[in-house]
């Protein structure tokens, strides 16, 4: 069973009060020390800190891809620290897309064959038709059957993003999306997320670049675990010189 809790109609991801804690005694580190965030729904939110400060470990924490310590996720109103594993999964694959640095993709099977993926793995039997205009969206649709060896970086992101999205989730979540691709495709990707996030999907993305932070609507800044601060509409420059100010 889920536990239902009120929240703010308008949050995608509410955290309250959520600790990691790697290690023990002195070697313990709080990763994640006693964050209360809302990501709002339909907005595209950048996470940023130094290195070390915690970004991945909350993304990790906010999907459902890592327990928290103490504290609650809530996605939507469902609970996700009350959740069973199995109940957890089924949300993982049908409500939260993930999107990784390093894309992720089964190398033996085609760009169609990873987006059907997810609807495959909750049992369902994907359309033809939804794995092509998936695929379309994301500027591919005449790669349908080329393997990701064949595919460029920014391309494979795009086939991963496309993965992300067919079931269509109710929050994306990625972890550095434009980390490996080189300017042009990185470009790329961040226009697909503006026209994503425009649409109304909600976005929670982690990145050390001011350039692609500068695209989400809202940027959170965090420090030795903590959220430290927020800025809403700032651009590139801004946004350079806060993380700098944290480091
Ligand atoms: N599995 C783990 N075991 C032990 N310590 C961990 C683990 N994962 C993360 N940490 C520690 O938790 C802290 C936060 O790590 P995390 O990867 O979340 O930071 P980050 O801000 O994403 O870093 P980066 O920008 O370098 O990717 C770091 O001190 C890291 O060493």
């Amino acid at each position: 069973m889920t536990t239902t809790t009120m929240t703010r109609a308008d949050a995608a991801v509410t955290l309250r009060a959520i600790s990691r804690v790697f290690g023990r005694g002195n070697a313990a580190v709080r990763a994640v020390d006693n964050v209360t965030l809302e990501f709002p729904r339909r907005a595209w939110t950048a996470v940023m800190g130094p290195s070390g400060s915690g970004k991945s470990t909350l993304l990790h924490c906010a999907a459902g891809l890592e327990n928290v310590d103490s504290g609650q996720v809530l996605l939507g109103d469902t609970d996700l620290t009350a959740a069973r594993d199995r109940e957890l999964t089924a949300l993982r694959r049908t409500r939260i897309g993930f999107v990784f640095q390093s894309f992720n993709l089964i190398g033996s099977m085609t760009a169609a064959q990873n987006v059907a993926l997810p609807l495959r793995l909750a049992g369902q039997r994907p359309s033809t038709a939804l794995v092509r205009d998936t695929l379309a969206a994301v500027g591919l649709a005449d790669r349908a059957r080329h393997r990701p060896r064949a595919l460029s970086g920014g391309q494979q992101q795009r086939v991963a993003i496309a993965r992300a999205m067919v079931t269509a989730p109710d929050v994306l979540f990625a972890d550095e999306p434009t980390g490996a691709l080189d300017s042009s495709a990185a470009a790329v990707v961040l226009d697909l997320l503006r026209v994503m996030a425009s649409g109304g999907q909600s976005i929670v993305m982690v990145t050390h670049d001011p350039l692609a932070a500068a695209r989400a609507d809202a940027v959170v800044f965090l420090r030795d675990g903590r959220v430290v601060d927020r800025l809403a509409g700032a651009d590139a420059r801004e946004i350079a010189n806060r993380l700098a100010s944290l480091t």
